[in-house]
């Protein structure tokens, strides 16, 4: 027996991480003698995963790397923000509230992030929000990761949601094109991380606070 279900992209979404990764960027492109990134820079280029984040903070410095070089500022990068996952990551306002709402309403819960799955399942784990989802997929969870659609289909299958009454809710371009590829329906949040506003993204609905939740999955699974 499947279940409605509520998909959520993680950093921008349903936590506010930004200021936990740029720090951890900034730790990384210092050891590097590279001087650091803004939060407003780091905003603008989170959504395809740690080593896009690493290779367009590079490239903001004019000091590409090789990929060999990469892979150790990346390995760096992951053990930093690993032990300080937490230290100024919160959930957006109304995050808990519309969790408790959706699940007392018999939907499913998941998180879909180009975020590596074990430092997603941390973050969640420090925050308490873990035991709330059926599945927590991120970008290595899979063959393939966000904007493959697959990943947004997979998650649900592995969460026992219905792919029909599936609903995406993300911030960035990344969900959009991944929810439109997939065939399901995508609410965005316009507090998250990117360098457009959603809105000029075409997604279903844009909301402003998770209050407004309820009224914008009725509208696109109506
Ligand atoms: O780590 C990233 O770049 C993005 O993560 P997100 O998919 O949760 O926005
Ligand atoms: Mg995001």
């Amino acid at each position: 027996m499947t279940s409605p279900i509520l998909v959520f992209d993680l950093d921008g979404t349903l936590v506010d991480t930004a200021d936990d990764l740029v720090a951890t960027l900034n730790v990384v492109l210092e050891e590097a003698g590279l001087g650091g990134v803004t939060g407003a820079q780091t905003r603008a280029m989170v959504g395809h995963g740690a080593r896009v984040l690493i290779e367009r903070a590079l490239a903001a410095k004019g000091a590409e790397r090789a990929p060999d070089e990469v892979d150790a500022l990346l390995a760096r990068y992951i053990k930093h923000y690993g032990a300080n996952i937490a230290v100024a990551s919160r959930p957006f306002p109304g995050v808990e509230a519309a969790l408790d709402r959706f699940s007392a309403r018999g939907f499913a819960l998941a998180v879909c992030t180009n975020k590596l799955e074990h430092l997603s399942l941390r973050l969640l784990d420090a925050l308490g929000l873990s035991p709330r989802f059926a599945a927590i997929c991120g970008a290595d969870t899979f063959a393939v990761r966000k904007p493959d659609p697959l990943m947004l289909t997979e998650t649900i299958r592995r969460a026992g949601g219905d792919a029909a009454r599936a609903v995406m809710i993300g911030d960035s371009a990344t969900d959009i094109d991944t929810a439109r590829a997939a065939g399901i329906p995508v609410v965005a949040v316009d507090f998250g991380y990117t360098p457009v506003p959603v809105t000029e993204l075409s997604p279903d609905v844009v909301i402003s606070h998770y209050d407004a939740l309820d009224d914008a999955v009725a509208k696109v699974l109506a």
